[in-house]
């Protein structure tokens, strides 16, 4: 059984065409999912479903294998926490702690647990120094790594994170990759993101999604999806310039081999090296 799941899932807010059309889409535990698409393909409508923010105007969403409905929201909300894409809709609180201790604290969990897991939820995104700080006067990116902490700290199975590196400086990038590389192993956790810096998708999924006006157009492994630079030209997405150097020297006789992380990447441009010397 999936963790998480739509089916036909069809979507539109009010006065506007569909932002959702029949979307199929499956993640399972532990998986790293990616979803991308250009702007307003209808990536944050999909993440607002999947933990019943937004309802289907036909179609369902399925947490555990039960579509979630008004009267398991609750259940749902624990599962399943949402990263929003401007972390200015997440954090209000007058500190950073309590910011953190916000959603532990509406779960209805002791003192001493919510007081457990702001701990591990700042020691995890770093933000020892900011604790006291309110959260409103922090940068885009600190303000980030907040949300994303409140967030933890519910412990959801499934964390959903709508363009996490947006506003990230490049460390910022390279911590929260290897932060939440950790995730599925560590903590069982299934994570699905969004994204339009293709080059991450690599480093971070395992499966990928592929949206296009309101539609899913395709979704597989990296490797599949990723040698079809036709469809990511088609739904206005650039071929990562990693893969565009590895086609373009294949074109000119170069043999190289595959590879989509920068490891892979490295290790075909090292055997092809080898191979010629
Ligand atoms: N609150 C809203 N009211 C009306 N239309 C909306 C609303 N939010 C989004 N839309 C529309 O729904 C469609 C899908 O938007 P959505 O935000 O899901 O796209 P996205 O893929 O997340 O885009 P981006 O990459 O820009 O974040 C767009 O046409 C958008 O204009």
């Amino acid at each position: 059984m999936h963790i998480i799941e739509t089916r036909d899932l069809t979507f539109a807010y009010p006065n506007r065409p569909p932002a959702l059309s029949g979307v199929n889409f499956t993640a399972g535990r532990k998986e790293r999912v990616a979803v991308i698409g250009a702007n307003g393909a209808g990536k944050s409508t999909l993440f607002k479903h999947l933990n019943g923010i937004l309802t289907p105007s036909s179609g369902e969403v399925l947490v555990h294998g039960e579509s979630v409905t008004k009267r398991n929201l609750r259940e749902v909300r624990k599962a399943v926490g949402l990263v929003f894409q401007n972390p200015d809709d997440q954090v209000f609180s007058p500190t950073v702690e309590q910011d953190i201790a916000f959603g532990p604290a509406n779960l209805g969990l002791d003192e001493e647990t919510i007081a457990h897991r702001v701990e591990s939820a700042i020691q995890l995104m770093a933000l020892e120094d900011l604790r006291d700080r309110p959260p409103h006067h922090l940068s885009g990116g600190e303000k980030k790594r907040v949300a994303i902490a409140g967030v933890l700290a519910m412990e959801p199975q499934v964390l959903i994170l709508d363009e996490p590196t947006a506003g990230l400086d490049p460390q910022g990038v390279a911590d929260l990759i290897r932060f939440v590389n950790t995730l599925p192993e560590a903590f069982g956790m299934t994570v699905i993101f969004s994204t339009h810096h293709l080059d991450l998708v690599p480093e971070l999924a395992d499966s990928v999604y592929v949206m296009d006006h309101s539609r899913v157009v395709a979704h597989g492994s990296v490797p599949a999806i990723f040698s079809r630079p036709d469809l990511l030209e088609q739904t206005r997405l650039d071929v990562p310039a990693l893969q565009r150097l590895m086609r373009d020297l294949r074109d000119v006789g170069v043999p190289i081999g595959e590879g989509y992380t920068y490891e892979e990447v490295r290790e075909a441009f090292t055997a092809a090296y080898r191979g010629r010397a």
